[in-house]
């Protein structure tokens, strides 16, 4: 359906005209999310519109490049489409696959928790996923409830590389949000794809128990947690010992020491736990 514009003709380029434009679906940072329709093919998308002189304004123009150039080379079930983008004068459109049951992080918040099989189904996805990206040397470094959406059937979708990379090109700075990130990334040292694998110990955790785990009210407080690996489980609510070796597992300070992502699908508690299909059927009902 939707070709990315650098592979159409110029005359066949993306317009908005291209589009029926429906409700909003969010607002973001730098502009808004709609759900909107490609008139010829009748396609639904999630058309994402933002300001340039926003962009600008937060010197973020690079970044919105990068995540344009890997995520439109991406392609797996667990990985948010970007079809194409096109622009006008003010704002730069972005045609994205429409996630239908919308974010992860309201789901959560809705939940509290998860159980462990909707929290093993979605780390198992994600595992898969970012096997994926970094098979292809791009590691997202920014993993969090926020970044995921949950598609039509319930399967999980990494949304937003903005903080991606090719590893050719990894950096030592600092990004993301402080609670995500692996004492290497907090402390400005080299890191690789292994700071993805601790993300998804993080996002587990905080699936199965409510908040991240290094928390705290202060910043400081969060770097010294995550920099010491100050890990504590909570009594309540009860969790198996197998979700806790597999967290344990992911959660090392030594990078090399953390479990690969192929042996994580294999882990016990991601074989007893993690629907097959990857999808959560329960997704909208009572239940967590
Ligand atoms: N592809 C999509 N399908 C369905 N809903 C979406 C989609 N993309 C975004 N949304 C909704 O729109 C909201 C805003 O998205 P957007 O990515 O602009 O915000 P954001 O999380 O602040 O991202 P950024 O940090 O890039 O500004 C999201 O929180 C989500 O509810």
């Amino acid at each position: 359906m939707v070709e990315a514009p650098e592979a159409v003709p110029e005359e066949r380029r993306w317009k908005l005209a291209d589009f029926d434009i429906g409700k909003p679906l969010g607002r973001g940072k730098f502009g808004n999310v709609y759900l909107a329709r490609e008139k010829r093919s009748k396609y639904v998308v999630a058309l994402k519109v933002l300001f340039k002189n926003q962009l600008q304004q937060s010197q973020v123009e690079h970044q919105l490049r990068r995540e344009i150039e890997i995520q439109s080379h991406l392609r797996h079930p667990n990985i948010l489409r970007l079809y194409g983008y096109f622009y006008d004068q003010n704002r730069v459109y972005l045609i994205l696959e429409y996630a239908a049951k919308g974010e992860l992080y309201k789901e959560l918040q809705r939940c509290k928790v998860f159980s462990e099989k909707r929290a093993a189904t979605y780390i198992a996805s994600l595992a898969r996923a970012l096997m994926y990206c970094h098979e292809k040397h791009v590691i997202h470094r920014d993993i969090k409830p926020e970044n995921l959406l949950i598609g039509m059937k319930g399967e999980l979708k990494i949304a937003d590389f903005g903080w991606s990379v090719h590893t050719f090109n990894r950096r030592r700075t600092m990004c993301g949000t402080l609670d995500y990130l692996p004492p290497e990334m907090v402390e400005n040292k080299e890191h690789d794809a292994s700071v993805d694998v601790w993300s998804l110990g993080v996002l587990c955790y905080e699936f199965l128990f409510g908040t991240p785990p290094f928390e705290a009210q202060k910043l400081s407080d969060t770097y010294r947690r995550i920099v010491r690996v100050d890990l504590k489980f909570p009594i309540k609510p009860v969790i198996s010992t197998a979700a806790k070796d597999l967290i344990c597992q992911l959660l090392c300070k030594d990078s090399s020491q953390r479990l690969p992502l192929k042996e994580l699908l294999a882990h016990p508690w991601i074989t007893a736990n993690a629907d097959p299909s990857g999808i959560y059927a329960g997704c909208g009902g009572a239940s967590a």
